[in-house]
Protein backbone atom coordinates (compact mmCIF):
# COMPACT_ATOMS: atom_id res chain seq x y z
CA UNK A 1 0.00 0.00 0.00
CA UNK A 2 1.55 3.45 -0.86
CA UNK A 3 0.75 6.54 1.19
CA UNK A 4 1.99 9.92 0.53
CA UNK A 5 2.72 11.98 3.35
CA UNK A 6 3.95 15.22 4.18
CA UNK A 7 5.72 16.26 7.90
CA UNK A 8 6.11 19.56 8.86
CA UNK A 9 8.18 20.34 11.97
CA UNK A 10 7.58 22.00 14.39
CA UNK A 11 10.19 22.84 16.95
CA UNK A 12 10.10 24.38 19.85
CA UNK A 13 12.27 27.87 19.73
CA UNK A 14 12.77 27.43 23.32
CA UNK A 15 13.96 23.91 22.61
CA UNK A 16 18.08 23.90 23.18
CA UNK A 17 20.22 23.61 20.23
CA UNK A 18 21.93 20.64 21.58
CA UNK A 19 18.58 18.57 22.27
CA UNK A 20 17.45 19.66 18.71
CA UNK A 21 21.11 18.85 17.15
CA UNK A 22 20.35 15.06 18.85
CA UNK A 23 16.72 14.75 18.07
CA UNK A 24 17.59 15.55 14.06
CA UNK A 25 20.21 12.85 14.09
CA UNK A 26 18.25 10.04 16.31
CA UNK A 27 15.43 10.67 13.41
CA UNK A 28 18.37 10.97 10.69
CA UNK A 29 19.32 7.67 11.62
CA UNK A 30 15.49 6.00 11.75
CA UNK A 31 14.76 7.78 8.83
CA UNK A 32 17.81 6.06 6.81
CA UNK A 33 16.72 2.95 8.64
CA UNK A 34 13.28 2.62 7.48
CA UNK A 35 14.67 3.69 3.86
CA UNK A 36 17.38 0.68 3.65
CA UNK A 37 13.94 -1.58 4.42
CA UNK A 38 12.41 0.08 1.04
CA UNK A 39 9.60 0.89 3.37
CA UNK A 40 10.18 4.39 3.38
CA UNK A 41 10.81 4.55 -0.41
CA UNK A 42 11.12 8.83 -1.04
CA UNK A 43 12.01 11.72 0.86
CA UNK A 44 12.12 14.86 -0.25
CA UNK A 45 12.05 18.69 0.64
CA UNK A 46 9.92 20.93 0.02
CA UNK A 47 11.83 24.25 -1.05
CA UNK A 48 12.24 26.77 1.69
CA UNK A 49 10.23 25.15 4.38
CA UNK A 50 11.36 22.45 7.43
CA UNK A 51 9.01 20.33 5.38
CA UNK A 52 9.17 17.05 3.59
CA UNK A 53 7.33 15.09 1.38
CA UNK A 54 7.76 11.33 1.76
CA UNK A 55 6.41 7.85 -0.24
CA UNK A 56 5.63 5.16 1.61
CA UNK A 57 5.26 1.75 1.33
CA UNK A 58 3.79 -0.84 3.89
CA UNK A 59 1.53 -3.35 4.71
CA UNK A 60 -1.07 -1.90 6.06
CA UNK A 61 -2.46 1.92 7.76
CA UNK A 62 -1.60 0.32 11.33
CA UNK A 63 2.11 -0.19 10.23
CA UNK A 64 2.06 3.21 8.75
CA UNK A 65 0.64 4.22 11.81
CA UNK A 66 3.49 2.82 13.98
CA UNK A 67 5.85 3.98 11.63
CA UNK A 68 5.31 7.68 11.66
CA UNK A 69 4.20 7.95 15.49
CA UNK A 70 7.50 6.39 16.88
CA UNK A 71 9.78 8.39 15.07
CA UNK A 72 11.75 10.72 16.99
CA UNK A 73 10.16 14.17 15.76
CA UNK A 74 6.53 13.17 15.75
CA UNK A 75 5.81 14.86 18.78
CA UNK A 76 7.06 18.12 16.58
CA UNK A 77 5.38 17.15 13.41
CA UNK A 78 2.14 17.90 11.46
CA UNK A 79 1.54 15.04 9.37
CA UNK A 80 -1.10 14.71 6.14
CA UNK A 81 -1.78 11.62 5.00
CA UNK A 82 -2.78 10.38 1.47
CA UNK A 83 -3.43 7.00 0.35
CA UNK A 84 -2.53 6.26 -2.92
CA UNK A 85 -3.93 3.77 -5.34
CA UNK A 86 -2.86 3.53 -9.40
CA UNK A 87 -4.50 6.12 -11.35
CA UNK A 88 -6.43 4.32 -15.08
CA UNK A 89 -4.40 6.48 -17.17
CA UNK A 90 -1.10 5.79 -15.76
CA UNK A 91 1.47 3.90 -18.52
CA UNK A 92 3.57 2.61 -16.04
CA UNK A 93 3.01 -0.75 -15.22
CA UNK A 94 4.81 -0.71 -11.90
CA UNK A 95 4.41 1.14 -8.38
CA UNK A 96 8.02 2.78 -8.13
O1 LIG B 1 13.82 16.73 8.20
C1 LIG B 1 12.62 16.35 8.09
O2 LIG B 1 11.95 16.56 7.08
C2 LIG B 1 11.96 15.59 9.22
C3 LIG B 1 12.40 14.18 9.34
C4 LIG B 1 12.14 13.29 8.21
C5 LIG B 1 13.25 12.62 7.93
C6 LIG B 1 14.30 13.10 8.72
O3 LIG B 1 15.47 12.73 8.75
O4 LIG B 1 13.82 14.10 9.51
Amino acid sequence: MLFHVRMDVNLPPSMPEAEAAELKRVERDKAQALQASGKWRHLWRIAGQYSNISLFDVDSVDELHTMISTLPLFPYMTIQVMPLCRHPSSIRDDDK
